[in-house]
C-alpha cells in the first residue's frame, strides 16, 4: 500500500530571542524526521514537553512549511501544489487542538461555527442541507438530540462537549487524515476514555488516519494498541514502530526511562520495578544540543561515539531506533 503521507528528512527549524539584545538562537524543533503514514493507521506520536510534537503534527498539516526536507500527500510534494491544490490538501488533512475553548469562535453558536466550512467547502448547497449534515454530525459524535447543542456557545458547552465538537468540525470535512494535539489532556479524567473510543470510531467508521500527539503513555497505549508509536526526544524521531512491540521492549534508552518512570498500580510489580539511572534529569537546552546523539549526556550508557556521531533511525529487530549501541543496551521489562 502506498503511503498517504510521507515526510522526508523534515527540519522545522525557529528563531528563539531571549529578550530584545543578542543574536537570536535558532531550535530545530523538529530535526531530521523521516516516517510514513499510511491510509487509516493510527500512530501514536509521544515525547516529553517541548520535544516538537505540536510541530510536527502542524507541519504534518500545512502549517509550517519545512525548513529543510519534504512532505508528499498523496505522491505529491505539498511545497508544489498551486493553490487549489494545497486547499484541498488543508481539506483533506485536519488538526483537532488540545485547547478546545480557544480553537471555537466564542461568538458563534455550534451551528454557525460547524456549517461555515461545510458551506465554504461546497459540501451543502444551502443553509437546509448544512443544519442535515451538521444534525447527522453531531449524532455521530454522540451528542444527542443535535437540537439541544446547535443554539449554544462554547462556553455553554462542557470541555468533553467541545472537543466532540471539534472532532465534528474535522470530520465534516472528510478527512483522510487528523491530527489530534493532546485532545484529551484539558478535559476530565472520567471523560477522557469516552473521547478516545470516539476517535478509535471515527477511525474505524470513516477509515481516516489519525496521528495521536501525547505526552501520556497510557492514552497512547490505549488509542494505538493495534498501530504504531513514534517517540519523540528534542526534535527527533528516536524510536518507532508496532506500539505493543515497541512499549514491550523498548530498545532505546530514553523510551527505556520514560517507561520506567511510569507509576505501576500493582505495588508487587512497583516494588521490583528498576528505574534508569539516568545521569541527569534536565532536558538540554534546544537551542544548542549536545552534538553526537543528543540524549548522551543523560544516557547511563554512553559512550565515546555518542558524543562524536549522531546515530540514524536504522532497524533493529522489530522496530526502527536511533541509538549506536541498541545491540547492546540491557534489555528492558516490567517488573
Ligand atoms: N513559534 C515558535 N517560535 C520559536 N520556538 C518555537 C515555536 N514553537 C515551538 N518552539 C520551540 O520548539 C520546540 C518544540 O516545541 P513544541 O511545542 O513543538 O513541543 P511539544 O513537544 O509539542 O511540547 P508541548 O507538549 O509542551 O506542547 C520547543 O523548544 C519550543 O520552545
Amino acid at each position: 500500500m502506498d503511503p498517504l503521507m510521507s515526510i522526508r528528512d523534515l527540519y522545522i527549524i525557529f528563531e528563539h530571542r531571549e529578550g530584545f539584545i543578542g543574536k537570536p538562537k535558532t531550535v530545530e524543533a523538529v530535526s531530521g524526521v523521516n516516517l510514513d503514514i499510511y491510509p487509516g493507521e493510527i500512530i501514536a506520536v509521544v515525547g516529553e514537553s517541548g520535544c516538537g510534537k505540536t510541530t510536527l503534527g502542524k507541519a504534518i498539516c500545512g502549517l509550517y512549511k519545512p525548513s529543510k526536507g519534504s512532505l508528499i500527500f498523496q505522491g505529491k510534494d505539498i511545497s508544489k501544489l498551486n493553490k487549489k491544490e494545497f486547499k484541498e490538501f488543508r481539506r483533506n488533512v485536519q488538526m483537532v487542538h488540545q485547547d478546545s475553548y480557544a480553537a471555537l469562535n466564542p461568538t458563534r453558536t455550534i451551528y454557525q461555527s460547524l456549517s461555515a466550512p461545510i458551506i465554504r467547502n461546497g459540501f451543502a448547497k444551502d443553509r437546509k442541507q448544512a443544519y442535515e449534515i451538521i444534525c447527522e454530525l453531531l449524532e455521530t459524535v454522540e451528542l444527542t438530540p443535535p437540537e439541544l447543542y446547535l443554539e449554544k456557545f462554547p462556553h455553554q458547552l462542557s470541555g468533553g462537549q467541545r472537543q466532540r465538537i471539534l472532532m465534528a468540525r474535522a470530520i465534516s470535512l472528510r478527512p483522510k487524515l487528523i491530527v489530534a494535539d493532546e485532545p484529551v489532556s484539558m478535559i476530565d479524567v472520567s471523560l477522557r476514555i469516552s473521547i478516545l473510543d470516539l476517535m478509535a470510531h471515527l477511525n474505524k467508521q470513516f477509515g481516516i488516519a489519525f496521528i495521536y500527539i501525547t505526552h501520556d503513555l497510557s492514552t497512547a497505549r490505549y488509542i494505538a494498541s493495534n498501530g504504531r508509536i513514534a517517540v519523540m526526544y528534542l526534535g527527533k524521531i528516536i524510536e518507532t514502530g508496532q506500539l505493543n512491540k515497541v512499549l514491550s521492549h523498548p530498545h532505546h534508552p530514553y523510551l527505556q526511562a520514560l517507561l520506567s518512570a511510569v507509576p505501576i498500580p500493582d505495588p508487587d510489580i512497583a516494588r521490583n520495578m528498576k528505574q534508569l539511572p539516568l545521569r541527569s534529569w534536565d532536558m538540554p537546552d534546544p537551542t544548542s544540543p549536545p552534538p553526537g546523539c543528543r540524549f548522551n549526556p543523560r544516557c547511563p550508557y554512553a559512550r565515546e561515539i555518542c558524543q562524536q556521531n549522531e546515530p540514524i533511525l536504522r532497524n533493529y529487530e522489530d522496530d526502527m531506533v536511533s541509538c549506536h549501541l541498541a545491540e547492546k543496551v540491557p534489555a528492558w521489562k516490567i517488573g
